[in-house]
């Protein structure tokens, strides 16, 4: 069966685009993030989606990229954050090696700023990052098999705890 070596889960800003791609330089795979196959597909960007059509559209299209790329790929696997909302999607996760990478706030605060690529922080990042933390984390830890905290961490040693972590759970 065709599957993902990895997928990474995670808030907004952890780092699962940063560090996928380097996961997969060191494991000598290909590297995908269903945010790059979204982007593609429609030919605008996530924020143009979000203002155009709104969130649920989004999700409708997000999970299709997700369930494909989930078939299809073979390599190191990012998931956009909000991926893990639908419940189809946690189901067909439970089948995969998943890793979720976890930040605080503060340091969730320092990576994502005010960046507008990012719609659903656009307005006061911290009190939304909190909000959407409550409603998300016990989802995240739901479909993870393993959990790699960054705060403090530079992406290159972030990529080697998930490279640990894949040891571990591959023995
Ligand atoms: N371990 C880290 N330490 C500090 N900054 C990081 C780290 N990982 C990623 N970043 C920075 O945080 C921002 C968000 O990273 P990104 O990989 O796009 O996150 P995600 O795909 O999870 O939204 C980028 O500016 C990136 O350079
Ligand atoms: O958490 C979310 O709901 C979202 C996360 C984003 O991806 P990143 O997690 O790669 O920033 C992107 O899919 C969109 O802005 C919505
Ligand atoms: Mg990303």
């Amino acid at each position: 069966m065709t599957a993902p070596r990895v997928v990474l889960v995670g808030p907004m800003g952890v780092g699962k685009s940063t560090v996928g791609a380097l996961v997969a330089e060191r494991l000598g795979c290909v590297y995908r993030d269903t945010d790059d196959d979204i982007v593609a597909a429609q030919g605008r960007t996530i924020a143009d989606i979000f203002v155009d059509e709104g969130e649920p559209a989004f999700r409708a299209i997000e999970k299709q990229a997700v369930h494909k790329a989930l078939a299809e790929h073979e390599g190191v696997l990012a998931l956009g954050g909000g991926a893990i909302l639908d419940e189809d999607t946690r189901t067909l996760l439970a089948a995969h090696l998943v890793v979720y990478l976890s930040m605080d706030v503060e340091e969730a605060v320092k990576r994502t700023g005010l960046n507008t690529a990012r719609p659903l922080l656009a307005v006061n990042p911290r009190r939304q990052w909190r909000e959407l933390m409550d409603a998300r984390r016990h989802l995240y830890t739901e479909v993870a098999g393993a959990v790699v905290a960054t705060d403090g961490r530079t992406p290159e040693e972030v990529a080697q705890a998930v490279l640990d972590a894949l040891e571990l759970k591959e023995a």
